[in-house]
C-alpha cells in the first residue's frame, strides 16, 4: 500500500501550495495538489464548479479525488482547505503524515486577500467568514495532523525547513545537496 510522504492541510492561504512543491523538491520526490487535480479531471476552475454545480458538488469531487490521491501518491500531497470537512476523508487521513500548515487570521486574510480564486472567501465580509472558517476547522486540522507547523513568521523556504525538522528529517546544510 503506497502512502504520500507527507500531506499537507491547513485554511486557505496557510501556504499548502507554495510549500507542497519546495517541499517535494527538497524531498526528492513528486508533487500534487488536489485542487490541481479537481480542476484537471473537471475540465475547469475551482470556482466555475462552485458557480455551475455548488458546493456540495466540488466537495463530492474533492472527497473522490483526495481518497485517490491518497492511495497511489507517494509524494508530497496537498489538500485544499476544505478537504477535511468530510469525515470520510479525516477517516482516511489516519495512519498518513499528516502536516497541519497553521496560519493566524490576519497573515491569512493578507495572503488570500486579493485573489478570487477561492469562492469560500467570496462574499460581503470576508474577514468574519475567514475568522468562522478558522474557527470551525481547527480542530478538524489537529484531529488529523501528525505535525503542526505555524508559518505566519517563515517564508516558504522556512516552512519546508520547520517541516522537515518536525517530520524529523534533517534539512540539507547549503551547499551540499
Ligand atoms: N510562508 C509564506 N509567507 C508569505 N506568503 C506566503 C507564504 N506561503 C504562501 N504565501 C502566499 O500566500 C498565497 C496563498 O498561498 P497558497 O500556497 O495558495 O496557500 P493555500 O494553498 O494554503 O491556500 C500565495 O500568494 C503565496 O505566495
Ligand atoms: O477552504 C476551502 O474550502 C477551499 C480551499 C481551496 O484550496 P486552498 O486551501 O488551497 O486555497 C479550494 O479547495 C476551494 O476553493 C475550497
Ligand atoms: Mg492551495
Amino acid at each position: 500500500m503506497t502512502s504520500p510522504r507527507a500531506v499537507l492541510v491547513g485554511p486557505p492561504g496557510s501556504g499548502k501550495s507554495t510549500v507542497g512543491p519546495l517541499l517535494a523538491e527538497r524531498l526528492g520526490v513528486d508533487f500534487r495538489d488536489a485542487d490541481a487535480d479537481i480542476e484537471a479531471a473537471a475540465g475547469r476552475s475551482i470556482p466555475e464548479i462552485f458557480t455551475s454545480d455548488g458546493e456540495p458538488a466540488f466537495r463530492e469531487l474533492e472527497k473522490r479525488a483526495v481518497a485517490d490521491g491518497l492511495g497511489s501518491y507517494e509524494g508530497v500531497y496537498s489538500l485544499g482547505g476544505g478537504a477535511i470537512l468530510a469525515e470520510e476523508t479525516r477517516a482516511l487521513l489516519a495512519g498518513h503524515t499528516v502536516v497541519f500548515l497553521s496560519v493566524s487570521m490576519p497573515a491569512g486574510m493578507q495572503r488570500t486577500g486579493m485573489s478570487t480564486a477561492r469562492p469560500v472567501l467570496a462574499g460581503v465580509n470576508p474577514r468574519a467568514t475567514y475568522k468562522q472558517l478558522l474557527e470551525a476547522r481547527l480542530p478538524l486540522y489537529r484531529s488529523v495532523a501528525t505535525a503542526e507547523v505555524d508559518t505566519d513568521e517563515r517564508r516558504p523556504d522556512e516552512v519546508v525547513d520547520a517541516v522537515l525538522a518536525a517530520l524529523g528529517e534533517k534539512a540539507p546544510v547549503e551547499g551540499t545537496s
